[in-house]
Protein backbone atom coordinates (compact mmCIF):
# COMPACT_ATOMS: atom_id res chain seq x y z
CA UNK A 1 0.00 0.00 0.00
CA UNK A 2 3.19 2.28 0.39
CA UNK A 3 3.81 1.86 -3.53
CA UNK A 4 0.34 2.50 -4.34
CA UNK A 5 -0.96 5.64 -6.33
CA UNK A 6 -3.53 7.73 -5.33
CA UNK A 7 -5.97 6.48 -7.52
CA UNK A 8 -5.49 3.31 -6.43
CA UNK A 9 -5.43 4.43 -2.59
CA UNK A 10 -9.12 6.12 -3.63
CA UNK A 11 -10.47 3.23 -5.10
CA UNK A 12 -9.37 0.35 -2.47
CA UNK A 13 -10.90 3.17 -0.13
CA UNK A 14 -14.04 2.97 -2.26
CA UNK A 15 -13.81 -0.49 -2.75
CA UNK A 16 -13.79 -1.13 1.07
CA UNK A 17 -10.37 -3.38 0.85
CA UNK A 18 -8.90 -0.74 3.12
CA UNK A 19 -10.38 1.51 5.45
CA UNK A 20 -8.94 5.18 6.39
CA UNK A 21 -7.68 4.71 9.73
CA UNK A 22 -6.04 1.62 8.77
CA UNK A 23 -4.28 3.55 6.13
CA UNK A 24 -3.52 6.54 8.19
CA UNK A 25 -2.33 3.60 11.09
CA UNK A 26 0.32 2.14 8.25
CA UNK A 27 1.97 5.60 7.68
CA UNK A 28 2.19 7.20 10.96
CA UNK A 29 3.42 3.71 12.23
CA UNK A 30 5.99 4.36 9.41
CA UNK A 31 6.81 7.28 10.60
CA UNK A 32 7.44 6.19 14.11
CA UNK A 33 9.74 4.03 12.85
CA UNK A 34 11.99 6.25 10.60
CA UNK A 35 11.45 9.72 11.69
CA UNK A 36 13.64 9.34 14.18
CA UNK A 37 16.70 8.72 11.50
CA UNK A 38 15.00 10.83 8.19
CA UNK A 39 13.56 13.51 10.38
CA UNK A 40 11.30 14.76 8.03
CA UNK A 41 8.42 15.83 10.47
CA UNK A 42 8.56 18.23 12.91
CA UNK A 43 5.38 17.55 14.52
CA UNK A 44 3.21 14.16 13.94
CA UNK A 45 -0.69 14.47 15.03
CA UNK A 46 -1.44 10.87 15.57
CA UNK A 47 -4.57 11.39 17.28
CA UNK A 48 -5.68 13.90 14.59
CA UNK A 49 -5.41 11.66 11.80
CA UNK A 50 -7.07 9.00 13.40
CA UNK A 51 -10.20 11.45 13.84
CA UNK A 52 -9.92 12.28 10.44
CA UNK A 53 -9.57 8.90 8.96
CA UNK A 54 -12.59 7.93 11.07
CA UNK A 55 -14.68 10.91 9.37
CA UNK A 56 -13.48 9.65 5.82
CA UNK A 57 -14.45 6.38 6.51
CA UNK A 58 -18.34 7.63 7.42
CA UNK A 59 -17.80 9.70 4.84
CA UNK A 60 -16.74 6.64 2.15
CA UNK A 61 -19.44 4.65 3.61
CA UNK A 62 -22.31 7.20 3.18
CA UNK A 63 -21.32 7.44 -0.93
CA UNK A 64 -19.93 11.25 -0.82
CA UNK A 65 -16.03 11.16 -0.31
CA UNK A 66 -14.13 12.67 -3.57
CA UNK A 67 -10.91 11.36 -5.04
CA UNK A 68 -8.97 12.74 -1.91
CA UNK A 69 -11.19 11.35 1.06
CA UNK A 70 -9.13 9.26 3.70
CA UNK A 71 -5.78 9.40 1.73
CA UNK A 72 -3.00 10.37 4.54
CA UNK A 73 -1.28 13.94 3.72
CA UNK A 74 1.59 16.06 5.08
CA UNK A 75 1.64 19.58 5.05
CA UNK A 76 4.80 21.75 5.11
CA UNK A 77 5.43 23.25 8.29
CA UNK A 78 4.56 26.45 6.92
CA UNK A 79 1.16 26.42 6.45
CA UNK A 80 -1.00 27.38 9.65
CA UNK A 81 -3.32 24.89 11.03
CA UNK A 82 -5.90 25.10 13.75
CA UNK A 83 -5.00 23.46 16.77
CA UNK A 84 -1.56 21.58 15.74
CA UNK A 85 1.37 23.67 16.06
CA UNK A 86 2.87 25.27 13.16
CA UNK A 87 6.59 26.55 13.65
CA UNK A 88 8.08 27.35 10.53
CA UNK A 89 11.10 25.10 11.48
CA UNK A 90 12.03 28.78 13.83
CA UNK A 91 12.48 29.02 17.17
CA UNK A 92 10.49 31.84 16.95
CA UNK A 93 8.04 29.85 16.68
CA UNK A 94 8.50 26.94 18.34
CA UNK A 95 5.06 26.78 20.06
CA UNK A 96 2.77 28.97 18.02
CA UNK A 97 -0.50 27.16 17.57
CA UNK A 98 -2.87 29.21 14.78
CA UNK A 99 -6.26 29.82 15.49
CA UNK A 100 -6.93 29.24 11.81
CA UNK A 101 -6.39 27.17 9.13
CA UNK A 102 -4.43 28.16 5.71
CA UNK A 103 -6.53 28.10 2.93
CA UNK A 104 -4.11 25.20 1.38
CA UNK A 105 -4.95 23.10 4.63
CA UNK A 106 -9.06 23.98 4.62
CA UNK A 107 -9.13 22.92 0.77
CA UNK A 108 -7.80 19.80 1.83
CA UNK A 109 -9.72 19.16 5.15
CA UNK A 110 -13.00 19.80 2.98
CA UNK A 111 -11.13 17.32 0.21
CA UNK A 112 -11.25 14.84 3.29
CA UNK A 113 -7.09 14.30 3.26
CA UNK A 114 -6.21 12.78 6.48
CA UNK A 115 -3.06 15.61 8.00
CA UNK A 116 -0.22 13.20 9.69
CA UNK A 117 1.94 16.29 10.43
CA UNK A 118 3.78 18.93 9.93
CA UNK A 119 6.77 18.89 8.10
CA UNK A 120 10.62 19.69 8.54
CA UNK A 121 11.61 22.64 6.05
CA UNK A 122 14.36 25.63 6.31
CA UNK A 123 13.23 28.55 8.37
CA UNK A 124 10.70 30.37 7.37
CA UNK A 125 11.62 28.66 3.93
CA UNK A 126 15.21 30.76 3.47
CA UNK A 127 17.85 28.05 2.44
CA UNK A 128 18.48 25.16 -0.41
CA UNK A 129 19.39 22.20 1.72
CA UNK A 130 17.30 22.23 4.64
CA UNK A 131 20.18 22.85 6.80
CA UNK A 132 18.46 26.14 8.50
CA UNK A 133 16.12 24.20 10.37
CA UNK A 134 15.47 25.19 14.47
CA UNK A 135 14.70 21.27 14.56
CA UNK A 136 17.84 19.83 12.68
CA UNK A 137 18.50 19.29 8.86
CA UNK A 138 15.70 16.17 7.35
CA UNK A 139 17.98 13.89 5.27
CA UNK A 140 18.09 12.42 2.30
CA UNK A 141 16.29 9.06 2.05
CA UNK A 142 18.89 7.70 -0.59
CA UNK A 143 21.46 8.78 1.60
CA UNK A 144 21.35 10.06 5.10
CA UNK A 145 24.61 12.01 5.05
CA UNK A 146 23.27 13.77 2.07
CA UNK A 147 20.83 17.02 1.94
CA UNK A 148 17.51 16.76 1.12
CA UNK A 149 17.50 20.12 -0.86
CA UNK A 150 15.02 22.84 0.72
CA UNK A 151 13.07 24.50 1.73
CA UNK A 152 10.27 21.80 1.62
CA UNK A 153 12.90 19.39 2.36
CA UNK A 154 10.74 17.90 5.21
CA UNK A 155 7.64 17.09 2.25
CA UNK A 156 10.09 15.66 -0.03
CA UNK A 157 11.58 13.19 2.08
CA UNK A 158 8.01 12.23 3.22
CA UNK A 159 6.80 11.54 -0.09
CA UNK A 160 10.52 9.94 -0.87
CA UNK A 161 10.91 7.49 1.87
CA UNK A 162 6.88 6.75 1.73
CA UNK A 163 6.07 8.42 4.78
CA UNK A 164 3.01 10.15 3.25
CA UNK A 165 1.78 9.30 -0.38
CA UNK A 166 1.25 13.32 -0.98
CA UNK A 167 2.98 16.06 0.54
CA UNK A 168 2.36 20.31 0.46
CA UNK A 169 5.32 22.36 0.18
CA UNK A 170 5.88 26.01 -1.03
CA UNK A 171 8.03 27.16 -3.88
CA UNK A 172 9.38 31.06 -3.84
CA UNK A 173 12.83 30.34 -5.09
CA UNK A 174 12.65 26.78 -6.12
CA UNK A 175 11.42 25.16 -2.94
CA UNK A 176 9.53 22.56 -4.33
CA UNK A 177 11.39 21.44 -7.33
CA UNK A 178 14.67 21.42 -6.08
CA UNK A 179 14.12 19.28 -2.85
CA UNK A 180 11.68 16.60 -5.32
CA UNK A 181 15.10 16.51 -7.62
CA UNK A 182 17.30 16.23 -5.02
CA UNK A 183 14.45 13.05 -3.51
CA UNK A 184 13.65 11.73 -6.74
CA UNK A 185 9.64 12.23 -6.54
CA UNK A 186 7.70 14.89 -8.71
CA UNK A 187 6.82 18.37 -7.46
CA UNK A 188 4.82 21.25 -9.18
CA UNK A 189 4.91 25.14 -8.38
CA UNK A 190 1.88 26.66 -10.14
CA UNK A 191 1.40 30.01 -11.66
CA UNK A 192 1.82 32.22 -9.56
CA UNK A 193 -1.72 33.27 -7.79
CA UNK A 194 -3.33 29.73 -8.65
CA UNK A 195 -2.86 28.79 -5.20
CA UNK A 196 -3.95 30.83 -2.04
CA UNK A 197 -1.85 31.98 0.40
CA UNK A 198 -3.83 32.68 2.79
CA UNK A 199 -2.84 31.13 5.84
CA UNK A 200 0.92 30.21 4.36
CA UNK A 201 3.56 32.46 6.63
CA UNK A 202 5.07 34.82 4.31
CA UNK A 203 8.30 34.69 3.18
CA UNK A 204 8.77 37.09 0.06
CA UNK A 205 5.09 37.79 -0.97
CA UNK A 206 5.49 38.48 -4.30
CA UNK A 207 7.11 34.91 -5.05
CA UNK A 208 5.96 32.92 -2.83
CA UNK A 209 3.35 30.29 -3.78
CA UNK A 210 2.05 26.63 -2.75
CA UNK A 211 3.04 23.56 -4.60
CA UNK A 212 2.33 19.61 -4.46
CA UNK A 213 4.60 16.94 -4.17
CA UNK A 214 3.40 13.16 -5.06
CA UNK A 215 5.44 10.13 -6.35
CA UNK A 216 4.29 10.85 -9.66
CA UNK A 217 3.06 13.57 -12.25
CA UNK A 218 -0.87 11.85 -11.65
CA UNK A 219 -0.89 12.52 -8.06
CA UNK A 220 0.32 15.77 -8.51
CA UNK A 221 -2.28 16.69 -10.68
CA UNK A 222 -4.74 15.42 -8.10
CA UNK A 223 -3.06 17.21 -5.20
CA UNK A 224 -2.94 20.32 -6.96
CA UNK A 225 -6.27 20.08 -7.75
CA UNK A 226 -7.95 19.93 -4.20
CA UNK A 227 -4.75 23.45 -3.54
CA UNK A 228 -5.64 25.23 -5.97
CA UNK A 229 -8.64 28.24 -6.72
CA UNK A 230 -9.78 31.93 -5.60
CA UNK A 231 -9.51 32.84 -2.27
CA UNK A 232 -10.58 36.59 -2.17
CA UNK A 233 -8.83 36.25 1.44
CA UNK A 234 -5.89 36.64 -0.69
CA UNK A 235 -5.15 39.81 -2.50
CA UNK A 236 -2.80 37.80 -5.73
CA UNK A 237 -4.96 35.05 -5.77
CA UNK A 238 -6.32 35.06 -9.41
CA UNK A 239 -9.78 34.88 -9.99
CA UNK A 240 -10.30 31.86 -12.60
CA UNK A 241 -12.78 29.02 -12.35
CA UNK A 242 -11.34 25.81 -10.77
CA UNK A 243 -9.92 23.50 -12.75
CA UNK A 244 -9.29 19.92 -12.93
CA UNK A 245 -5.41 19.54 -13.41
CA UNK A 246 -5.81 15.59 -14.85
CA UNK A 247 -7.79 16.48 -17.25
CA UNK A 248 -5.01 15.70 -20.08
CA UNK A 249 -3.40 13.14 -18.76
CA UNK A 250 -3.03 10.74 -21.51
CA UNK A 251 -2.65 12.92 -24.54
CA UNK A 252 -0.13 11.73 -26.69
CA UNK A 253 2.90 13.80 -26.77
CA UNK A 254 3.28 13.44 -30.64
CA UNK A 255 4.04 16.89 -32.27
CA UNK A 256 4.68 18.83 -28.89
CA UNK A 257 7.33 21.22 -28.81
CA UNK A 258 9.98 21.27 -26.41
CA UNK A 259 12.17 24.10 -25.82
CA UNK A 260 16.41 23.92 -24.39
CA UNK A 261 17.23 27.00 -23.35
CA UNK A 262 20.72 27.04 -24.05
CA UNK A 263 21.78 29.32 -21.13
CA UNK A 264 20.50 26.19 -19.06
CA UNK A 265 22.99 23.44 -20.98
CA UNK A 266 26.29 26.05 -21.01
CA UNK A 267 28.37 25.20 -18.37
CA UNK A 268 27.97 25.17 -14.71
CA UNK A 269 26.11 21.47 -14.43
CA UNK A 270 27.98 18.88 -13.26
CA UNK A 271 28.03 15.80 -15.79
CA UNK A 272 25.79 13.09 -14.23
CA UNK A 273 22.92 15.56 -14.66
CA UNK A 274 24.08 16.35 -18.28
CA UNK A 275 24.25 12.83 -19.14
CA UNK A 276 20.61 11.86 -17.04
CA UNK A 277 19.15 15.22 -18.43
CA UNK A 278 20.48 14.46 -22.35
CA UNK A 279 18.56 10.56 -22.05
CA UNK A 280 15.11 12.11 -20.61
CA UNK A 281 15.22 14.41 -23.79
CA UNK A 282 16.04 11.63 -26.09
CA UNK A 283 13.33 9.78 -24.32
CA UNK A 284 10.73 12.75 -25.21
CA UNK A 285 12.06 12.69 -28.77
CA UNK A 286 10.95 8.92 -28.56
CA UNK A 287 7.91 9.75 -27.73
CA UNK A 288 7.40 12.21 -30.70
CA UNK A 289 8.28 15.75 -29.20
CA UNK A 290 10.82 17.81 -31.17
CA UNK A 291 13.48 20.09 -29.33
CA UNK A 292 14.36 23.55 -30.44
CA UNK A 293 17.11 25.79 -28.72
CA UNK A 294 15.29 28.93 -27.48
CA UNK A 295 16.95 31.63 -25.35
CA UNK A 296 16.95 33.12 -22.17
CA UNK A 297 19.45 35.93 -22.32
CA UNK A 298 18.77 37.31 -18.96
CA UNK A 299 18.10 34.62 -16.74
CA UNK A 300 22.15 34.66 -15.32
CA UNK A 301 20.22 37.49 -13.43
CA UNK A 302 17.85 36.02 -11.93
CA UNK A 303 20.05 35.04 -8.80
CA UNK A 304 21.01 38.73 -7.78
CA UNK A 305 17.79 39.74 -8.65
CA UNK A 306 15.91 37.42 -6.65
CA UNK A 307 18.72 37.84 -3.79
CA UNK A 308 17.64 41.14 -3.65
CA UNK A 309 14.17 41.00 -3.97
CA UNK A 310 13.35 38.23 -1.77
CA UNK A 311 15.05 39.60 1.13
CA UNK A 312 13.98 42.77 0.72
CA UNK A 313 10.31 41.54 1.33
CA UNK A 314 11.40 38.91 4.03
CA UNK A 315 12.56 42.09 5.78
CA UNK A 316 8.73 43.48 5.70
CA UNK A 317 7.24 40.46 6.15
CA UNK A 318 9.11 39.15 9.16
CA UNK A 319 9.22 42.69 11.18
CA UNK A 320 6.21 41.24 12.84
CA UNK A 321 7.51 38.94 14.70
CA UNK A 322 8.21 41.11 17.81
CA UNK A 323 7.52 39.47 20.72
CA UNK A 324 4.48 41.47 21.46
CA UNK A 325 1.66 39.53 19.82
CA UNK A 326 2.41 36.01 19.88
CA UNK A 327 6.10 34.20 19.09
CA UNK A 328 9.20 34.07 21.14
CA UNK A 329 9.83 37.00 23.82
CA UNK A 330 13.20 37.20 25.41
CA UNK A 331 12.22 35.76 28.94
CA UNK A 332 14.33 39.29 30.33
CA UNK A 333 14.70 42.46 29.01
CA UNK A 334 15.19 45.95 30.36
CA UNK A 335 12.92 48.29 27.87
CA UNK A 336 10.63 47.76 24.57
CA UNK A 337 13.49 48.43 21.95
CA UNK A 338 15.55 45.97 24.09
CA UNK A 339 12.46 43.54 24.63
CA UNK A 340 12.40 43.67 20.57
CA UNK A 341 15.90 43.06 19.82
CA UNK A 342 16.52 40.05 22.22
CA UNK A 343 13.37 38.44 20.68
CA UNK A 344 14.58 38.86 17.23
CA UNK A 345 18.51 38.17 17.97
CA UNK A 346 17.04 34.50 19.94
CA UNK A 347 14.37 33.85 17.76
CA UNK A 348 15.83 34.12 14.35
CA UNK A 349 18.77 31.74 13.17
CA UNK A 350 21.65 32.79 11.16
CA UNK A 351 20.30 32.72 7.42
CA UNK A 352 16.79 34.44 8.23
CA UNK A 353 19.29 37.25 10.09
CA UNK A 354 21.33 37.87 6.98
CA UNK A 355 18.49 38.11 5.28
CA UNK A 356 16.54 40.94 6.91
CA UNK A 357 19.98 42.50 7.14
CA UNK A 358 20.45 42.68 3.31
CA UNK A 359 16.68 43.45 2.76
CA UNK A 360 16.61 46.26 5.25
CA UNK A 361 19.56 47.85 3.68
CA UNK A 362 18.36 47.21 0.01
CA UNK A 363 15.14 49.21 0.56
CA UNK A 364 17.08 51.56 2.72
CA UNK A 365 17.48 55.46 1.57
CA UNK A 366 19.42 55.89 -0.89
CA UNK A 367 19.94 52.31 -2.65
CA UNK A 368 16.27 51.78 -2.88
CA UNK A 369 16.99 52.96 -6.58
CA UNK A 370 20.27 51.47 -7.07
CA UNK A 371 19.25 47.74 -5.76
CA UNK A 372 15.26 47.51 -5.53
CA UNK A 373 14.71 49.18 -8.16
CA UNK A 374 16.71 47.69 -10.47
CA UNK A 375 16.01 43.97 -9.15
CA UNK A 376 12.40 44.54 -10.58
CA UNK A 377 13.69 46.04 -13.71
CA UNK A 378 15.53 42.77 -14.12
CA UNK A 379 12.63 40.76 -13.03
CA UNK A 380 10.93 41.99 -16.32
CA UNK A 381 13.04 41.60 -18.50
CA UNK A 382 13.51 37.48 -17.33
CA UNK A 383 10.01 37.21 -17.96
CA UNK A 384 9.98 38.94 -21.04
CA UNK A 385 12.35 36.17 -22.15
CA UNK A 386 10.21 33.82 -21.32
CA UNK A 387 7.48 35.37 -22.96
CA UNK A 388 9.22 35.17 -26.31
CA UNK A 389 10.81 31.80 -26.04
CA UNK A 390 7.02 30.61 -25.48
CA UNK A 391 6.65 31.63 -29.22
CA UNK A 392 9.01 28.61 -30.14
CA UNK A 393 7.91 26.26 -27.95
CA UNK A 394 4.87 24.27 -25.76
CA UNK A 395 7.40 24.07 -22.83
CA UNK A 396 10.48 24.43 -21.79
CA UNK A 397 13.01 21.87 -20.27
CA UNK A 398 16.20 21.59 -18.51
CA UNK A 399 17.84 20.04 -15.79
CA UNK A 400 16.42 21.36 -12.07
CA UNK A 401 19.21 21.50 -10.00
CA UNK A 402 22.61 21.56 -11.42
CA UNK A 403 24.40 18.86 -8.91
CA UNK A 404 22.49 15.92 -7.08
CA UNK A 405 22.19 16.14 -3.33
CA UNK A 406 25.18 16.88 -1.63
CA UNK A 407 26.97 15.82 2.10
CA UNK A 408 25.38 17.43 4.80
CA UNK A 409 27.51 20.73 5.85
CA UNK A 410 29.12 20.77 2.53
CA UNK A 411 27.76 24.19 1.47
CA UNK A 412 26.42 25.17 4.65
CA UNK A 413 29.12 27.78 5.48
CA UNK A 414 29.36 29.77 2.33
CA UNK A 415 25.46 31.58 1.38
CA UNK A 416 26.29 32.24 -2.52
CA UNK A 417 27.32 28.30 -3.19
CA UNK A 418 23.94 27.26 -1.51
CA UNK A 419 22.07 30.24 -3.48
CA UNK A 420 23.61 28.65 -7.00
CA UNK A 421 22.00 26.14 -6.30
CA UNK A 422 18.78 27.39 -7.22
CA UNK A 423 20.52 28.56 -10.73
CA UNK A 424 17.58 27.14 -12.74
CA UNK A 425 14.63 27.58 -10.70
CA UNK A 426 14.55 30.78 -9.43
CA UNK A 427 13.99 32.64 -12.95
CA UNK A 428 10.42 30.73 -13.08
CA UNK A 429 9.15 32.51 -9.50
CA UNK A 430 11.04 35.70 -10.78
CA UNK A 431 8.54 35.46 -14.20
CA UNK A 432 5.60 33.95 -12.05
CA UNK A 433 5.42 30.81 -13.93
CA UNK A 434 4.53 27.18 -13.52
CA UNK A 435 7.46 24.47 -13.06
CA UNK A 436 7.85 21.45 -12.38
CA UNK A 437 10.24 18.52 -11.43
CA UNK A 438 10.44 15.01 -12.75
CA UNK A 439 12.69 12.19 -11.43
CA UNK A 440 14.50 11.20 -14.55
CA UNK A 441 17.37 9.22 -14.05
CA UNK A 442 20.41 8.66 -11.62
CA UNK A 443 24.11 10.74 -11.05
CA UNK A 444 26.84 10.01 -8.93
CA UNK A 445 25.66 7.37 -6.06
CA UNK A 446 23.10 5.95 -7.63
CA UNK A 447 21.30 9.68 -6.80
CA UNK A 448 18.08 10.69 -7.82
CA UNK A 449 18.39 13.60 -10.92
CA UNK A 450 15.13 15.61 -11.91
CA UNK A 451 14.31 17.46 -15.09
CA UNK A 452 12.26 20.43 -14.67
CA UNK A 453 9.41 21.57 -17.06
CA UNK A 454 8.34 25.16 -17.67
CA UNK A 455 5.21 25.92 -18.65
CA UNK A 456 3.31 29.44 -20.06
CA UNK A 457 1.21 30.74 -17.58
CA UNK A 458 -1.62 28.69 -16.33
CA UNK A 459 -0.12 26.12 -18.43
CA UNK A 460 -0.53 23.30 -15.61
CA UNK A 461 -2.48 21.07 -17.34
CA UNK A 462 -0.23 20.42 -20.14
CA UNK A 463 2.32 20.47 -17.79
CA UNK A 464 1.62 17.68 -15.94
CA UNK A 465 0.38 15.72 -18.79
CA UNK A 466 4.31 16.32 -20.45
CA UNK A 467 5.42 14.60 -17.15
CA UNK A 468 3.01 11.78 -17.09
CA UNK A 469 3.72 10.95 -20.85
CA UNK A 470 7.62 10.37 -19.70
CA UNK A 471 6.21 8.49 -16.55
CA UNK A 472 4.36 6.27 -19.04
CA UNK A 473 7.31 5.22 -20.68
CA UNK A 474 9.82 4.99 -18.14
CA UNK A 475 9.90 4.02 -14.28
CA UNK A 476 12.48 6.18 -12.90
CA UNK A 477 9.42 8.22 -10.40
CA UNK A 478 9.19 4.34 -8.96
CA UNK A 479 11.86 3.78 -7.85
CA UNK A 480 12.29 3.76 -4.03
CA UNK A 481 14.91 4.42 -1.50
CA UNK A 482 16.00 1.18 0.80
CA UNK A 483 14.54 2.74 4.04
CA UNK A 484 12.76 0.25 6.33
N1 LIG B 1 12.16 29.38 -0.49
C1 LIG B 1 12.76 28.95 -1.57
O1 LIG B 1 12.13 28.78 -2.60
C2 LIG B 1 14.18 28.55 -1.45
C3 LIG B 1 15.24 29.47 -1.88
N2 LIG B 1 16.43 28.68 -1.99
C4 LIG B 1 15.45 30.54 -0.85
O2 LIG B 1 16.25 30.33 0.02
O3 LIG B 1 14.88 31.59 -0.93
Amino acid sequence: MIEASLKDLAAALRAGTLSSVELATLFLDRIDALNPSLNAFITVDRDGALSAARAADARLAAGTAGPLTGIPLAHKDVFCTEGVRTTCASRMLENFVSPYDAHVVSQLKAAGAVMLGKTNMDEYAMGSSNENSHFGPAKNPWDASRVPGGSSGGSAVAVAARLAPMATGTDTGGSVRQPAALTGVTGIKPTYGVVSRYGMIAYASSLDQGGAFGRSAEDCALLLSAMAGFDPRDSTSVERDTEDYTRELGKPLAGLRIGLPKEFFAEGMDDDVRAATEAALEQYRQLGATTVEVSLPNAKLAIPAYYVIAPAEASSNLSRFDGVRYGHRAPEYVDLADMYSKSRAQGFGAEVKRRILVGTYVLSHGYYDAYYLQAQKLRRLIAEDFIAAFTHCDVIAGPTSPTVAWPIGEKSDDPVQMYLQDIYTIAVNLAGLPGLSLPCGTGAGDLPVGLQLIGNYFDEARLLNVAHGFQQATDWHRRMPAVG
